[in-house]
């Protein structure tokens, strides 16, 4: 349960003179539900196009499943299952089509299975794709990326088109089946909220930098609330992540180790949102190296 299913080193993607992904540096675990969260923009899609395969980075060294990964090495990849983002499948096609073509595409394909969940879900196997509902879509395109029994799960914004209930479906039939079979999940959204619940690992992407990742449980046990007198807190204080300042009182959201000192501040824990907050403002606040590198 140790070893990484991913490590990155000075990872980044230049497109024309513009970075879209710089100096990351992750090593995240395996068997885990990951978040990549951030803003539009932040990179997130780049990130994931680069883990799946689908883009060569600029910069950089890349570990995917124990292995060197150059983009191109087909053993690694069949162990990779990609949802893109508005799950694209090709509308004239079949549902029972789309799943022959998964047959034919895959090394490892299990059909079985595959047949199974879209009749759990009631996706007629006759339907074509273009005629399908864009909840019924998402379930495909996940069905497909699981008959592959990929060992890391990606999925880039699989909830961003669906409505509220058709949402929490998706998210519900996710974590069963991934309860089910032994897979990392690897999933990105600009919304943190609704990954909460489900995610246990969580990276924190803005403007093309990893502003914090790690376990959620960790990052909340590291992560204080302070308030005090308006002024009395300021970005520049050790371990500060970001100050909100209002006429009665300021608040801080700090890293406990990193050397900030707790005593004289009233100190509250901190929730996931709150956190994820204070670094995006801190990443997106005038004058921050962040800035600086994408101006
Ligand atoms: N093919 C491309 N050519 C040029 N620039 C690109 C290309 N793809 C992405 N970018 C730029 O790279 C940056 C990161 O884009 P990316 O799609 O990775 O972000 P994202 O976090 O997935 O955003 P969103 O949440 O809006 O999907 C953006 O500034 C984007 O405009």
């Amino acid at each position: 349960m140790n070893e990484s299913v991913l490590w990155t080193a000075g990872l980044g993607k230049r497109y024309r003179s513009a970075w879209a992904l710089r100096d990351c540096d992750l090593d995240l675990p395996t068997g885990r539900v990951i978040a990549l969260v951030g803003p539009n923009g932040a990179g997130k899609t780049t990130l994931l196009r680069i883990i799946a395969g689908l883009l060569r980075p600029t910069v950089g060294e890349l570990h995917v499943l124990g292995a060197p990964a150059d983009g191109s090495s087909p053993a690694t990849l069949a162990e990779i299952g990609f949802v893109a983002q508005e799950h694209p499948l090709y509308r004239r096609f079949r549902v029972r089509e789309l799943l022959r073509m998964g047959d034919e595409l895959n090394l490892r394909w299990d059909q079985g299975f595959a047949e199974d969940r879209l009749r759990r879900l009631g996706i007629p196997l006759e339907q074509r794709a273009g005629a399908l509902s864009g909840g019924q879509r998402a379930q495909v395109a996940l069905t497909l990326a699981l008959a592959k029994r990929p060992r890391l799960l990606i999925l880039d914004e699989p909830v961003a088109s669906l409505d509220p209930l058709a949402r929490q479906a998706f998210m519900q039939t996710l974590m069963g089946s991934v309860a089910e079979h032994d897979v990392t999940v690897l999933l990105s959204s600009h919304v943190l909220a609704e990954l909460e619940r489900v995610c246990d690992y969580l990276i924190l992407l803005a403007a093309g930098h990893v502003q914090v990742a790690g376990e959620i449980d960790g990052l909340l046990a590291t992560h204080r609330l302070l308030s005090g007198p308006p002024g009395a807190l300021v970005d520049s204080m050790p371990g500060v992540i970001h100050v909100t300042t209002g006429d009665r009182r300021s608040d801080a959201v700090v890293r406990t180790d990193d050397g900030v000192d707790l005593l004289g501040w009233e100190s509250h824990p901190v929730g996931l949102e709150e956190l994820a907050l204070a670094y995006l403002r801190r990443a997106a606040s005038p004058g921050s190296e962040i800035q600086e590198l994408v101006s």
